[in-house]
């Protein structure tokens, strides 16, 4: 098969696949079943387990911005005097490298550390002799991403896909277009095509694996159903050509890719492979567009123990496919918390918060079971019904682990893949540890995820979990009393998230390497292109009275050629009869920190409160867009918090712009970052800039024409200044003169002539 003739041969396949008893075992009942044999499949697992995208594109050694959070009355106090400066203000925290520095709210940021944010640590200031830096028991860092450094070996290139420390064979999903789709599009990429990389390892002895032969009456996706079972110790394939064939013959029946799918991957069958049952083979059929998602019969009621770790009911119907088995379970039908089975119901979306926030009987362990479904828990032969290391579970439904792509200041992002074949990013936050504040504020992510449903450049939610019932439900009534102390059981909020293939802060890195090879000539189209996509993007959650306050190039994430914005970790709700968000602490990523966010809540000279509004979102874009045009931002060279601040700060402080081919970008990144934020243009009016709006060829002057109109023309992009109007309107009057003289001349000339 030339299939065959492209897969790359397994390496070291008899040390990476331990089949269970031999490929004896693992035999055919179908007629036709030697035409892809369970070795055969399994390469064929190893070439599509290899992600669509390369790990180390969002999960590298590449240094990240961060976020900065630091507490206004620690700042102020440590501004007052240079004392108080010297004084540690930092003393709760501190994070290294980025992630987010917050000086009263985060104590536990610090384990946040990653490995990959090499970022420096400061322990000196950099040209501000007269602030000494804080003594800083972690570090205060200042972000590395402004500089746009190229990615480092990523150790994403060598990490594998599932975690195999922690299993002997954890987990891997793949599905398939259709075998030719998997030959034709896997195969030619070059992500795919090192399919012996991904080491698979079963254990021995523990299951076989039974692929249920369709009959012919079915609805032919319906028979891809494949049905695993667990018993005994060897493992069976089963009607494997059978399956071959319908997977085609479902690809050629008009099969409707679900729009949130990945755009890479296939979709017509996922194979599922657990650790504790042994390897475990799930053939399902990707829904044709309109259907459930789930196959009817994976459905279970389910129900959590205390250990939060949920087991299943035996599962009903002929149909089951996963009998007593790990792996993915349908958990969609009942979730039991403290005694009583609350139906959660297939169909509910993020959109119903409320339906999530319900009050616990008991807030510290809302997950207890009822004492006599307890105990017939513990009877079950197999406690654990899915390996942790493996999956995760959000509101009752399985994400098998796929690889971690991102980790932030708070939190950690794993590609996942649902029990439908989907491929989603999923966002775990743990709580355990943090003030109560701090989680609020997390868990309004998720509300502003939910106002911002449906809009097409903002990432969309698809399902989220609080572990924390309590706390939720407080977010959602808009609670206002936050309590005092820290969350100590071991909470954490999941958000499932529609995936994203690169963040904006690793494609300007490839950018720079490319222009760099290529003699640095600025792609002004390229540029265009994402600026346009940042502006609409801002525009709408602007609209929607949401203020983002962290916008950098890692907030911007690819999906489907679309930039779409992340993170709403620190957005905040414009209230309805003002312009400005309500701020108690410094927040933002430090090179992409307006000065007002840097001084919230101070006072200025008129004794006015300064607040943030949206004009410190367009600062921001601004940072950014100066960053794609020289490959830093603005203030990058100033290397300490303190120094950051005091130039940031500084009305009179000029950024340097130096000359690009076109004039106008620089004035459009000077519109941005306007000190003043009264000045800063909104993005309406970005959006009509004559760097995305060029002015129509007509319009412009012709070079021929006298320079000064050439001048002229350029000056009108500053109508509003004043002193730049005078300028325009005099030399209005010379080029009038002159023009006049000319025609006067001309007419001289023709007269003399005729
Ligand atoms: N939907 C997604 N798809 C793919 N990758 C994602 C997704 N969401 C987040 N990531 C990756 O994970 C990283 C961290 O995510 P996110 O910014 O939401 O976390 P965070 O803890 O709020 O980060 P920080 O505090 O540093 O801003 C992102 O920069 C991105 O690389």
């Amino acid at each position: 098969m030339e299939r065959k003739a492209n897969l790359p041969p397994p390496r070291g396949s008899s040390s990476q696949i331990r089949p269970i008893a031999g490929e004896a075992n693992l035999t055919s009942s179908s007629s036709s079943s030697s035409s892809l044999s369970p070795p055969d499949f399994l390469r064929h697992v190893h070439a599509v387990v290899k992600r669509h995208r390369p790990l180390d594109m969002m999960q590298s050694n590449f240094t990240r911005a961060s976020r900065v959070l630091v507490s206004q009355t620690e700042l102020s106090r440590s501004t007052a005097s240079s004392s108080s400066i010297n004084r540690n203000p930092f003393s709760k925290t501190v994070s290294q490298s980025g992630k987010v520095v917050r000086a009263t709210r985060l104590p536990n940021v610090a384990s946040d550390q990653r490995k990959n944010d090499a970022a420096e640590v400061v322990t000196t200031p950099h040209g501000d002799s007269s602030l000494t830096p804080p003594s800083i028991t972690g570090t205060i860092t200042t972000t590395h991403d402004e500089n746009m450094s190229p990615f480092g070996s990523s150790k994403g290139d060598s990490e594998p896909l599932v975690d195999e420390k922690k299993s002997s064979f954890s987990a891997c999903s793949f599905h398939l277009a259709s075998p030719h789709a998997l030959a034709d599009d896997h195969l030619k990429k070059d992500q795919f095509a090192s399919a012996s990389d991904a080491r698979i390892t079963f254990q021995k002895g523990e299951s076989f694996l039974n692929t249920q032969t369709a009959t012919n009456d079915q609805d032919p996706m319906q028979q891809l159903h494949g049905n695993m079972e667990v018993s005994g110790s060897s493992v069976k394939f089963e009607g494997s050509a059978l399956l071959e064939k319908r997977i085609e013959q479902s690809h050629n029946q008009h099969y409707v890719e679900p729009t949130t799918r990945s755009s890479v991957m296939g979709s017509s069958c996922v194979t599922t492979m657990s650790v504790h049952s042994g390897p475990t083979f799930q053939c399902t059929p990707a829904p044709l567009a309109g259907q459930t998602a789930f196959p009817q019969e994976m459905s279970s009621s389910t129900i959590e123990n205390s250990s939060g770790v949920l087991d299943n009911a035996p599962s009903e119907g002929p149909g089951s496919v996963m009998k007593e088995a790990d792996g993915l379970q349908n958990h969609q039908q009942g979730l039991h918390l403290g005694g009583s089975v609350k139906e959660i119901g297939p169909s509910r979306d993020a959109n119903h918060l409320q339906s999530q926030a319900l009050p616990a009987r008991n807030p510290s362990s809302n997950m207890d079971l009822g004492p006599s479904r307890s105990s017939k828990v513990e009877k079950a032969p197999h406690k654990k019904k899915y390996d942790p290391d493996v999956f995760f579970k959000v509101n009752g439904k399985l994400y098998q682990k796929l690889g971690k792509i991102g980790s932030g200041g708070s939190s950690e992002v794993h590609k996942v893949i649902s029990s439908d074949c989907t491929i989603y990013a999923l966002k775990r936050i743990k709580l355990k540890g943090r003030d109560y504040s701090t989680a609020y504020g997390f868990c309004q992510e998720i509300e502003y995820l939910n106002k911002l449903k449906g809009k097409k450049n903002i990432i969309q939610l698809i399902d989220f979990e609080v572990t924390d019932k309590t706390l939720l439900q407080e977010v959602v009534n808009g609670s206002t009393t936050i309590k005092d102390g820290r969350i100590k059981s071991d909470e954490y909020m999941y958000m499932v998230l529609e995936y994203g293939e690169i963040d904006l802060a690793h494609m300007l890195s490839q950018k720079w390497k490319d222009m760099n090879k290529s003699g640095w000539k600025l792609d002004e189209n390229w540029l265009r292109f994402y600026w346009q996509q940042m502006l609409e993007a801002v525009n709408t959650i602007h609209e929607e009275r949401i203020v983002h306050s962290d916008l950098k190039p890692a907030n911007f994430l690819l999906v489907r050629g679309s930039l779409k914005l992340i993170d709403f970790g620190i957005a905040k709700a414009i209230l309805s009869d003002t312009t400005n968000i309500q701020r108690d602490a410094q927040v933002g990523t430090l090179n992409y920190m307006s000065p007002e966010a840097f001084m919230c809540n101070e006072h200025d000279a008129n004794g006015n409160t300064i607040k943030c509004g949206r004009p410190s979102d367009i600062w921001s874009l601004g940072c950014i867009l100066y960053q794609m045009v020289y490959g830093k931002t603005p203030f990058a060279e100033y290397k300490t918090f303190w120094t950051k601040f005091k130039v940031i700060t500084d009305r009179n402080y000029e950024i340097v712009y130096k000359p690009v081919s076109n004039p106008w970008l620089v004035d459009l990144m000077r519109r941005c970052l306007a000190w003043d934020r009264n000045q800063r243009w909104r993005i309406p009016q970005l959006l009509q800039h004559p760097f995305l709006v060029p002015p129509v060829p007509q319009e412009l002057p012709s070079l021929h024409d006298h320079p000064s109109k050439l001048l002229m023309h350029r000056l009108e992009a500053y109508w509003d200044d004043p002193e730049v109007s005078r300028l325009r309107s005099e030399l209005h009057d010379v080029v009038a003169k002159i023009d006049e003289g000319r025609r006067d001349r001309s007419m001289h000339v023709e007269t003399n002539v005729s």
